[in-house]
């Protein structure tokens, strides 16, 4: 399937398509606010899975189809599994030292590696179920409280309150609810976020590098980043106290893996504090955004909550006050059918994670240059009619049955919320943890409704897009108490 081709030979290159663009933005200015979608109506016009824009003088290759998408992820798995440079990630981010930024390589393979094995093992998931438990229960009491007053709960913040206390105990073995006195840990990271996902211009329009320095930006990122920094020092000073893996948090496991002398491969400092902000970055608004939209979808489709109310209901009984995870060791089919759904129509990474050519590469026919960025259109994948023949924009959980059997886990290319090939989401099992546990409280112990009389039909589904894709406005939703045990 691939070929390379001759870096000199232009006559032979047969790009893919590519709309107009204009001198130095390139055809930045037809991206507009929702990319992903721009993306798939280009696609559509231009009818090619592979579309070729220049984000200023960067080449970028768009990846709209599962057939594209296996070709870039599976068949040149390697060559595209390269990474671009950006000023602000690397300042973000010390210097590419995290597994998320860093360029392919052998840094990348041990770092991965240690993750892999040390951190995010289906064997360490399960031994950090404490942490999520509690977090769980304390989301619950909280609710109960305000299922008594009959108001409503804001879910997008609780729920991102969740994700952000359960990477914090497990990377840190405690909560930073607040940090230097006022300041609260929320925030910063919510701002160390924002700055990762925000356009900067001088990343793309290398001239324009000054427009980051006027505006303060570049001021800014300095700032977060050394604030951050010295949040981290300060959790790797009181770290490395735990002998035992199993039950160490993530700061502590990578102090002590790098005492370790069988250990041929060490992070030094920096490498440690950027591998804790990559499970940060990856694993907070990621999973709170998956249930941010599971919970809005049934609210929206009441048919679906009650059929998953009635499973959880049935199967983890009204004996307990709150579900715990070997409850859950039950088959509840119709609530992982509910994660799929909601996961393919809403990725929370909708163009995944950008990737680089780093050889000259022929996909679908189209020759595509080492250097060319390449984002995967996995929230248009997950709506193409081709792969998703019955109403693809309809939320229909059932159409997973009956043999159906395709999931996210990066083997079906028209399902990649995770992405897929070596650099494909290693934090899979920690988020559906998470994500599973939260959910089946929710549903199974209370019953929901929207405020103001408004029916669930009519819940405005508008996303936004940043570093994720969340919802535009927050969940709001009044809880009514379901279980109650005396
Ligand atoms: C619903 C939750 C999540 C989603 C949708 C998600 C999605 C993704 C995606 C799309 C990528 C890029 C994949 C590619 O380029 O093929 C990625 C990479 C990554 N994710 Fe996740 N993620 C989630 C949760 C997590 C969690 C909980 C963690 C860790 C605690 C995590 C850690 C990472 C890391 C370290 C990478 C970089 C892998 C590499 O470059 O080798 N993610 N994730």
């Amino acid at each position: 399937m691939s070929s390379s081709i001759s870096g000199n030979d232009d006559r032979r290159r047969r790009p893919p398509p590519s709309p107009p663009k204009l001198p130095l933005l390139g055809n930045l200015h037809q991206i507009g606010n929702y990319p992903h979608r721009t993306f798939v109506r280009l696609a559509e016009r231009y009818g090619s899975p592979l579309l070729l824009f220049h984000f200023g003088s960067r080449p970028v290759v768009v990846v709209t189809t599962s057939e594209a998408a296996r070709e870039v992820l599976k068949t040149h798995d390697v060559v595209s599994a390269g990474k671009p440079e950006f000023g602000t990630l690397k300042k973000l981010l010390y210097d590419g030292k995290d597994v998320a930024t860093c360029p392919y390589g052998e840094y990348w393979r041990q770092t991965r590696r240690l993750c892999v094995m040390h951190l995010l093992s289906n064997r360490k998931v399960l031994s950090c179920r404490a942490a999520r438990e509690e977090e769980v229960g304390l989301l619950i009491n909280r609710i109960r409280k305000d299922a008594e007053k009959r108001e409503p709960v804001n879910l997008s913040e609780l729920l991102s309150c969740l994700a952000n206390d359960v990477i914090c105990r497990t990377a840190f073995g405690r909560k930073y609810s607040h940090h230097g006195g006022a300041t609260n840990f929320r925030d910063q990271l919510a701002e160390f976020m924002e700055l990762l996902g925000a356009f900067s211009v001088g990343d793309f329009i290398p001239s324009l590098s000054w427009v980051n320095r006027l505006t303060g930006f570049d001021a800014r990122v300095d700032r977060v980043a050394s604030q951050f920094d010295e949040l981290l020092e300060g959790a790797v000073e009181e770290g490395g106290g735990d002998d035992d893996d199993s039950q160490a948090p993530f700061i502590d496991v990578l102090l002590r893996l790098q005492k370790d002398s069988s250990e041929a491969f060490r992070l030094d400092r920096e490498g440690i504090k950027a591998v804790i902000l990559d499970l940060f970055v990856g694993g907070t608004d990621t999973t709170s955004t998956l249930l941010e939209w599971t919970m809005s979808e049934l609210i929206k489709h009441p048919r679906v909550m009650k059929k998953l109310q009635e499973e959880l209901r049935t199967k983890i009984g009204r004996e307990i006050e709150t579900v715990h995870e070997a409850d859950l060791a039950e088959e509840l089919e119709y609530l992982n059918l509910v994660i799929r759904e909601t996961i393919r129509l809403h990725p929370p990474i909708p163009l995944l994670a950008p990737r680089e050519m780093t050889q000259d590469a022929t996909i679908m026919g189209y020759d595509v240059p080492s250097g060319t960025m390449i984002m995967t259109n996995a929230w248009g994948i997950g709506r193409d009619a081709k792969d998703w023949p019955e109403s693809p924009e309809a939320f229909w959980p059932e159409r997973f049955l009956d043999g159906n059997n395709v999931d996210f886990r990066g083997q079906d290319y028209q399902l990649i919320p995770f992405g897929a090939g070596r650099r494909g989401c290693p934090g899979i099992s920690f988020a559906l943890a998470v994500v599973e546990l939260a959910l089946a409280n929710l549903v199974r112990n209370f019953d929901w409704e929207l405020p103001d009389g408004v029916r669930g039909e009519d819940l405005d589904m508008t996303e936004c897009v940043g570093l994720t894709m969340h919802r535009q406005l927050p969940l709001l939703a009044i809880p009514n108490r379901y279980i109650t045990v005396d």
